[in-house]
């Protein structure tokens, strides 16, 4: 693999040594994947359809132990610690690294707060003072509080798609995560929507170190400091987003970028 690093280096929130997930012990997902997702950093993961982008992002808070056909080889660490360790508890690792899905996944007869605070009434936190604080500010840091905040008992599933994916957000931002994955968080939304997440997103930043898959090569340049590149499995190239795009260092990024296959 190709990376590229700049002069002054951020810190390093997560980071996989040789991870690879295998399906039913025989097709590997991705297969050695070892790469930095930076602290307060956009990380994009882009490539052809089915090259490992999304059983990537899952390895990297457990989800695949709900997939009996998945197995996780290697390492993932959260600041240094290894979140597949055997003592490591796969829920306290969901809460320091959330995601966000393709479709927005609201409870949608919930109402907007009780989808907000779900995380936090799940482990029994009551509701009070400081859960009606803690769902305001992550309405306000999913820029949805000023749309929602007098309509607080209404369904989630009343609201647009694009509100549902920030109420999404909302929801994630809830237990204080160090980092949110989303899986092409923009793919069911119209221009507008996206354009409001892509936002959202460059403001999140500097709360959370953000891994973002996507589709759209002109979402990741507008979005991500940082740019991985798969190919069957493999990352190929990881380097600065601007980088990555103007002077890719392999000849099978360059093949993808300029539309040799998709
Ligand atoms: N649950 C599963 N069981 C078996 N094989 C799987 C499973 N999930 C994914 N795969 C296989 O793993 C490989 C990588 O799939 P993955 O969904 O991670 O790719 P992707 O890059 O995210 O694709 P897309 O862009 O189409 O979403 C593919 O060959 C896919 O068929």
């Amino acid at each position: 693999m190709a990376t590229s690093k700049t002069t002054a280096e951020p810190q390093i929130r997560m980071e996989t040594d040789k991870l690879s997930v295998v399906y039913n012990k025989t097709t590997y997902g991705v297969r050695e994947v070892s790469m930095p997702v930076y602290t307060n950093q956009v990380t994009a993961l882009i490539g052809p359809s089915g090259c490992g982008k999304t059983t990537y992002l899952r390895a990297l808070n457990r989800m695949h132990d709900l997939s009996p056909e998945a197995e996780v080889l290697g390492h993932a660490f959260l600041d240094g610690d290894d979140i597949y360790a055997p003592n490591v508890d796969p829920v306290v690792v969901r809460r320091k690294i959330g995601m966000v899905f393709q479709k927005p996944t609201p409870f949608p007869t919930k109402s907007i707060y009780d989808n907000v605070a779900a995380g936090l009434t799940l482990v029994g936190m009551r509701r009070n003072a400081e859960l009606d604080g803690i769902v305001e500010q992550s309405l306000r840091g999913a820029a949805l509080w000023d749309e929602v905040k007098d309509r607080l008992k209404s369904p989630g599933g009343s609201l647009s798609g694009g509100q549902q994916q920030r109420l999404s957000i909302a929801r994630a931002l809830a237990v204080n995560p160090e980092v949110i994955l989303m899986d092409e968080p923009t793919s069911s939304l119209d221009p507008a929507s996206t354009l409001r997440i892509e936002e959202l997103i460059q403001s999140l930043k500097e709360q959370v170190s953000i891994v973002i898959v996507t589709h759209n090569m002109q979402q990741a340049q507008r979005v991500a400091d940082y740019t991985a590149f798969f190919f069957v499995g493999e990352v190929v190239e990881f380097a600065p987003t601007r980088q990555l795009f103007d002077s890719p260092k392999e000849e099978k990024t360059e093949e993808y970028l300029s539309g040799a296959f998709s």
